[in-house]
């Protein structure tokens, strides 16, 4: 039996899918020693949508690099499921902002069945059909066969989060996903995300710095202070039905005047 289970057994209450204990990060360059996250702890449940939100350089893309593995913490643990995270792991997909992370050989259906292949989660028959159900789920089923030059912005970071959750990952972790995108097509994405979550109900971490986009995707959100990132607060959101009416309002000018409040 795994570690959640029987903490969950032994009546601690819900069991996080992700845990962030006490975690510092630091880049070291051959002149500086530079802390991008301090002392942060925080918990994931199944099927949150979590969003880390804070200003530029707070550490947020950090945090994300580190729970995907790619960057050990200094101090504190972070733990999947209750096992340490060591190193990266299709558990763990990362969407990026960049609309260049599709490789340009391969056609729409290729560059999902290729992730699903080389990561061995499916081979043959069993990726080509978990490829065609994502790229169904992101509206793309007609393009399944184009290149990636062929694609709008819009639809090339549709690839990248069917391809991304084709791993069905325990957690999805996007930095920005939609940032570099026009703001009609950013809403669009937005309310694409919430859709597939609604059928899917899988669990996202989402790094971004609009306010209005956190409250919108988020189901909790995290504030982080200006760098080196720390937690400054967690606040719950505000169900989609009240999106633009005056709890969005009262919720952005809260986060608002604690991002920019001096302490
Ligand atoms: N490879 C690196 N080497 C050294 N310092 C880095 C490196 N990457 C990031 N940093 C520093 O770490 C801090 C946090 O950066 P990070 O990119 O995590 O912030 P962020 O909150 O995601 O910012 P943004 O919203 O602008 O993307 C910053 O001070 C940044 O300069």
């Amino acid at each position: 039996m795994k570690n959640a289970e029987l903490a969950s057994q032994a009546g601690n209450g819900p069991v996080p899918l992700l845990e962030i204990d006490n975690v510092t990060l630091q880049y070291k360059t051959t002149e500086h020693l530079v802390t991008a996250a301090q002392d942060v702890s925080f918990k994931v449940y199944p099927a949150d949508r979590y969003i880390l939100l804070g200003p530029s350089g707070c550490g947020k893309s950090t945090l994300l690099k580190a729970i995907g593995g790619y960057m050990k913490p200094v101090q504190g643990r972070i733990l999947l499921n209750g096992v340490e995270v060591r190193e990266p792991n299709p558990e763990r997909m990362m969407v990026f902002q960049e609309f260049d992370q599709l490789l340009p050989w391969k056609t729409v259906r290729e560059n999902v069945e290729f992730a699903l292949e080389a990561s061995g989660r499916l081979q043959g028959k069993a990726a080509a059909e978990r490829a065609a159900y994502y790229i169904d789920k992101v509206g793309l089923a007609k393009f399944i066969d184009s290149y990636p030059h062929t694609l709008s912005g819009g639809m090339k970071q549709r690839v990248s989060i069917a391809r991304g959750m084709a791993m069905e990952p325990a957690v999805l972790l996007m930095d920005e996903p939609f940032a570099a995108l026009d703001a009609l097509t950013r809403r669009k994405m937005q309310d694409e995300l919430l859709r597939l979550w609604d059928d899917t109900r899988f669990t996202v971490l989402f790094v971004t710095h609009s306010i209005e986009e956190a409250i919108r995707i988020g189901t909790r959100i995290l504030l982080l202070t200006p760098h080196p990132g720390q937690v400054k607060a967690e606040l719950n959101s505000i169900p989609a039905a009240e999106m633009g009416s005056a709890s969005q309002v009262a919720l952005e000018t809260r986060i608002n005047d604690m991002l920019f409040a001096q302490h």
